[in-house]
């Protein structure tokens, strides 16, 4: 794998974990991987969802030795994520699993100036957090256990780059890749491999609620975003581990962004890579003007708009 090819990762046979499997991407990677043959172990809070969300990954089995469970756990604390994980890991002999998916995580966009002390943290809980605890849990047993393992967080577009609008989401976003970055390296102490996934807008049950509070200027923005549907996601994610990617991306922006701010991350390929750096070095600086000029016109309407919410302007 990596560098010098050779096998690809196969799911058939392996036990997965997804967090956030009942719906959007993780309920897509669930099934998919589910399609593959694999094990898969299903988490998240709501248990309707939970189990509608297990009767598709049922209708994807391919082999009658595949075991598929639901757990409902909020995996938002370390408590829950180490609860969440050993329910898992009791329905396959206490063993680790052979690879964790961490999907879960919310977005709740507004204007900085509305958010609350709640909003902030709470956008910390649920962007880094809800997947942090968890890959602190399994690593600590895949440790114990001696076992290898893969370990894949899932992040955004806005963990590489942030507008107007994302202040309690794209934060917790860029410190989990500051997470997978760091445990990329240490974790090869023990085998253990660490991918990040940073998907672009994904049309699921997570974004439709996102647009709800999400002020009209940053959906504007989004606009050059043309999405990806969460089964498309779940194939590139699938893809970039196969293909050993560190960092994983499924669009052209997405890649751009990765490029150009890689980091101590590895690149996929040297010269497409620097081909990307090329273009985004050049083309983000219209992008930024474009963008930025979109909001300074935007200037007087806010102000409006912070008045009829009751904003104590004076
Ligand atoms: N949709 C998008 O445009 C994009 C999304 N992302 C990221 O991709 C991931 C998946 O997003 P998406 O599919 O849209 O999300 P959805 O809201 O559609 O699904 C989220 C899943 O996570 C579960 N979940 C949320 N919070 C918790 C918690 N505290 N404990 C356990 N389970 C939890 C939900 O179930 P329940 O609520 O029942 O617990 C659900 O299964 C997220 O990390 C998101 O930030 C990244 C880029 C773009
Ligand atoms: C030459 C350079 C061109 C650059 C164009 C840049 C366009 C910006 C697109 C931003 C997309 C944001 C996706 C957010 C997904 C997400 O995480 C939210 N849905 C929250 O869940």
């Amino acid at each position: 794998m990596g560098l010098f090819g050779g096998s690809k990762w196969n799911p058939a046979g392996k036990h997965c974990y997804v967090t956030g499997g009942s719906a959007g991407l993780g309920l897509s990677l669930a099934v998919l991987l589910a399609s593959h043959g694999a094990h898969v172990s299903i988490v998240a809070r709501d248990s309707r969802k939970l189990q509608d969300a297990l009767g598709k990954v049922e209708s994807a089995r391919v082999s009658n030795d595949q075991v598929f469970r639901q757990h409902s756990f909020s995996v938002g604390t370390a408590e829950g994520a180490s609860a969440a994980l050993q329910a898992v890991m009791d329905v396959h002999d206490g063993l680790t699993p052979d690879a964790v998916f961490l999907c879960a995580g919310k977005s709740t966009p507004k204007f900085f100036v509305e958010m609350t002390e709640q909003d902030l943290t709470e956008g910390m809980t649920n962007g880094y957090w809800v997947q942090a605890w968890t890959a602190w849990a399994v690593t600590k047993k895949m440790v114990e256990q001696q076992r290898k393992g893969k370990i894949c967080f899932v992040s955004s577009t806005l963990g590489y780059m942030s507008f107007i609008g994302y202040a309690s989401y794209s934060p917790p976003k860029h410190a989990l890749r500051g997470l997978a970055d760091t445990l990329r390296s240490e974790l090869i102490l023990y085998d253990i491999d660490v991918h990040i996934f940073f998907p672009p807008t994904m049309f699921t049950p997570g974004y439709e609620e996102e647009n709800k509070t999400k002020p009209k200027i940053t959906l504007k923005i989004e606009e050059d975003d043309s999405g990806l549907q969460p089964n498309q996601a779940a194939a590139g994610l699938l893809k970039g581990i196969q293909a050993g990617h560190a960092h994983i991306t499924a669009d052209l922006i997405t890649d751009l962004f990765r490029s150009s701010t890689r980091g101590s991350a590895p690149y996929h390929n040297f010269i497409y890579d620097s081909l990307l750096d090329a273009a985004a070095r050049i083309g983000l600086p219209f992008w930024r003007s474009q963008t930025d000029g979109l909001i300074r016109k935007h200037k007087a309407e806010h102000q409006q708009y912070l008045k009829q919410q009751g904003f104590p302007l004076r």
